[in-house]
């Protein structure tokens, strides 16, 4: 069995004792360790090119917080593989596993006790590329001063136009990102739909919205200076109509069979049970 590895982008070099650690206590059970690249280099390591990584591993490892899976959930999107997060983080809402109990968890992991979730996960269509997000992606205006308009329309009829700073569109997965921060509902991971939630809309009737994922969505921005966000993490400056659907293939991601959602809510945000 082999594991690709990719290592928290910044500060990497205090991650480096605690990624040989996992990659002795991985290696004693025969799981051969393979790291990227990019990962490799920050730490004085050889790598193996992310794609070669992604196409020999049987699985890959994110070692970081929730931006690092998230990075590792869409760039490895067309190699399909079951994704382990062991969090080196702050918050770690998605990274299940901590590097102190790695021993344990490797070993039930080996003995088939681990469960794997299946994400939904967006796929944009623009100009001629297909993007993929974990999260969300957001159209959002570029600067503070001016809002824009967002014509959103389905495959079966116009939806709305939104005027204000921007639009989350969500998987089920990022609506406790920054979907949560802007008034959205909680939607259970494994739910597949989009969710709609505007940003600052300049209105007292726009409502964050659920939509099925069969639903395709075409996005279209009035002014020419917005942005299309994916995740987060990358920029595009939008100056076309984009596609929305729900992608071919899920992110699968590696959880203890213990894992419950509703603790995840309780520990990490806070999330309130009236007692
Ligand atoms: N105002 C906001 O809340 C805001 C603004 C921009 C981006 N974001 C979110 O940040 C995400 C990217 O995360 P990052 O870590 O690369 O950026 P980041 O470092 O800016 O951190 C964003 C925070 O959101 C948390 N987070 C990320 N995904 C989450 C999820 N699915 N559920 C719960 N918490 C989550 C992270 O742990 C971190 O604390 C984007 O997809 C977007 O949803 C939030
Ligand atoms: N491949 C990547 N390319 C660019 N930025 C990345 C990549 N992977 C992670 N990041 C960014 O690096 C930053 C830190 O990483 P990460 O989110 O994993 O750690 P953290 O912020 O300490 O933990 P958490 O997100 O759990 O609070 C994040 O802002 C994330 O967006």
């Amino acid at each position: 069995m082999t594991a690709g590895f990719v290592l928290k982008p910044k500060d990497t070099i205090k991650l480096k004792e605690t990624f040989l650690k996992i990659k002795k206590v991985f290696e004693s059970r025969n799981i051969e360790v393979l790291i990227d690249s990019v990962s490799a280099k920050a730490i004085g390591l050889l790598g193996v090119e992310f794609n070669d990584m992604c196409e020999a591993a049987d699985f890959l490892v994110a070692l970081g917080g929730d931006g690092t899976l998230i990075s590792l959930a869409r760039r490895s999107y067309k190699f399909n593989k079951p994704i382990l997060g062991i969090n080196a983080g702050n918050l770690g809402f998605l990274t299940d596993i901590n590097p102190d109990n790695i021993e344990e968890f490797i070993d039930k992991f080996l003995k088939g006790e681990y469960r794997i979730d299946e994400r939904m996960v967006i796929e944009v269509e623009y100009k001629d590329k297909k993007l993929y997000a974990f999260n969300d992606i957001v159209i959002s205006k570029e600067v503070i001063s001016s809002m824009i308009h967002i014509r959103v329309d389905t495959n079966e009829s116009y939806l709305n136009t939104y005027y204000g700073d921007g639009l989350i569109v969500s998987t089920p997965t990022g609506s406790t990102a920054y979907n949560l921060s802007a008034g959205g509902p909680v939607v259970y991971p494994l739910t597949e739909g989009f969710v709609l939630t505007p940003i600052c809309p300049h209105s007292l009737t726009q409502r964050p919205l659920i939509l099925p994922s069969n639903f395709v969505l075409e996005i279209e921005v009035k002014e020419n200076f917005a942005k299309l966000v994916i995740d987060g993490q990358e920029i595009y400056n939008l100056d076309e109509k984009i596609k929305v659907k729900k992608a071919l293939n899920p992110a699968k991601l590696i959880h203890r069979v213990e894992r419950n959602y509703f603790d995840v809510l309780r520990k990490k945000l806070h999330w309130g049970d009236g007692k």
